[in-house]
């Protein structure tokens, strides 16, 4: 979570604080519901190319994990092999949208902020962002480390389709939301692909078969 600032200006672009102690009190007790699986990543993976397989499109924002998250290492090079074009998410200092780079198999890795790591390579710009969460709801609403790097990024990338990943053990009834929280069309687990009820579908005309 950003912290709380003093000026009305700062003030209006976080959420109202009861918002952002659901959020915190939620966060704190998903982080515990997390472990690295191997098993569970391969699946949220096969899952994740079965749904980008219906669309048309030409890259796509992966991400590198951090310890205790679904690992998409496995995806990113399937993508690759695939033909698209994958990039992974630079973090800047918060209050500002993610940067993607151009990834490939075997290319160097900075590392960046909250011990991510980034490529070297250009920015690119993807149609579709893959979209980590600690706990989501089936309307579609999610919630990260605290940081509005996803919201920030989907709200300036509006032609960028975003598709949320989780273990289904990471889901709510419902996710509070604050003012700038977008709904994901699309949520995909080990156990199934779920088209959410409140996401807004960006990028619907890159649908080549209904899933
Ligand atoms: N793999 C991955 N990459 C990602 C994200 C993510 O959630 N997962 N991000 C999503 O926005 C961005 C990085 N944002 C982050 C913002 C805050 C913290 C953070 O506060 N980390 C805590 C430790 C959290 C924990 O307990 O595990 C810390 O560093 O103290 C981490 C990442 C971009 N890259
Ligand atoms: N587009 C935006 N413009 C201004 N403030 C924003 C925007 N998106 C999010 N914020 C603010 O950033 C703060 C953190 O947001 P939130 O708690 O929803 O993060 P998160 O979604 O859990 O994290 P992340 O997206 O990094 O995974 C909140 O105060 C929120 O209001």
């Amino acid at each position: 979570m950003v912290a709380p600032q003093n000026t009305p200006e700062h003030r209006m672009h976080d959420d109202p604080p009861d918002i952002a102690a659901a959020k915190r009190a939620l966060r704190d007790a998903s982080k515990a519901l997390r472990s690295r699986d191997a098993a569970l990543s391969a699946d949220v993976c096969h899952w994740l190319r079965t749904h980008l397989h219906t669309r048309k499109i030409r890259s796509v924002a992966c991400t590198w994990p951090l310890e205790h998250e679904i690992d998409l290492r496995p995806l990113c090079h399937a993508l690759h092999q695939d033909g698209l074009i994958i990039g992974l998410p630079e973090t800047p200092k918060k209050g500002h949208p993610l940067t993607f780079r151009l990834w490939r198999p075997g290319c160097a890795m900075q590392p960046g902020r909250f011990g991510t790591q980034h490529p070297e390579g250009p920015v690119m710009t993807p149609d579709i962002v893959l979209v980590p969460m600690l706990a989501f709801d089936r309307r579609g609403y999610r919630l990260g480390y605290g940081g509005g790097y996803y919201d920030r990024t989907l709200a300036a990338l509006p032609h960028a389709r975003p598709v949320g990943y989780a273990s289904s053990m990471q889901e709510k009834t419902a996710i509070p939301t604050g003012p700038h929280d977008i709904a994901l069309p699309v949520i995909v687990t080990e156990r199934e692909i779920i088209h959410c009820s409140a996401g807004k579908n960006p990028g619907q005309d890159d649908v080549t078969t209904p899933d």
